[in-house]
């Protein structure tokens, strides 16, 4: 089995529950699809590092993150990952609100300034959360060159009417969900 065939049974298996949920955006859903036991999976982990990288392969960045909290383990996943594959890919988290102690420092890791960096996410329904994280990486200097996402759930036209490449190994068609 591939990388990503084994990917999406886990995310069948461990992730997707049915019910009545509020969504992030408000909206209400009959079914919602949990990431986190996938990406914080001692056994999925490395299976979403290598996805998400083999899903952006072509693309040139040094440096991953988003919105914390679900971005937070796709990016250590796909920094890993590529250590394991011999390259060098830092990681980076991009909070909610400004910090207010400390350095205040909105985008935590190395810094991004100047650099080619990939805004991630576990999943994306309207897209609100990870433009919030471009929006903060944009305003911190960086050069977002794509977005990725494990599971494409309904975000697709707005990130692709912000101009950005938006890459997901998977939509709801392969949980069968839609
Ligand atoms: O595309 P959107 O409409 O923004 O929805 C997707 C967001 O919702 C979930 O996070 P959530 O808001 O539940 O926050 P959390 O990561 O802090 O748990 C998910 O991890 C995405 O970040
Ligand atoms: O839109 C969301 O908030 C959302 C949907 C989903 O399926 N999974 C998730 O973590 N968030």
């Amino acid at each position: 089995m591939s990388d990503r065939e084994e990917l999406l049974q886990e995310i069948k298996d461990r992730a997707v529950v049915h019910g009545d949920f509020t969504l992030s955006s408000g909206r209400r859903a009959s079914w919602y699809v949990d990431l986190r036991r996938v990406t914080l999976d001692g056994a999925a982990a490395p299976l979403v590092g290598r996805v998400m990288l083999d899903a952006t392969a072509d693309l040139d960045y040094d440096a991953v993150g988003g919105l914390t909290l679900g971005a937070d383990p796709v990016a250590t996943a796909m920094l890993h990952a590529a250590a394991a594959r011999g390259r060098r890919l830092d990681a980076f988290v991009v909070r909610k609100a400004d910090k207010r102690h400390g350095l205040q420092r909105r985008i935590e890791g190395p810094d991004v300034a100047g650099r080619r960096v990939l805004a991630v996410e576990d999943t994306s329904t309207t897209g609100g959360s990870v433009l919030t994280a471009v929006e903060a990486l944009r305003a911190a200097g960086a050069e977002v060159v794509a977005v990725a996402t494990i599971l494409e759930r309904g975000a697709a036209p707005r990130i692709a009417a912000e101009g950005l490449e938006y890459r997901h190994p998977y939509t709801v068609a392969d949980l069968g969900l839609d």
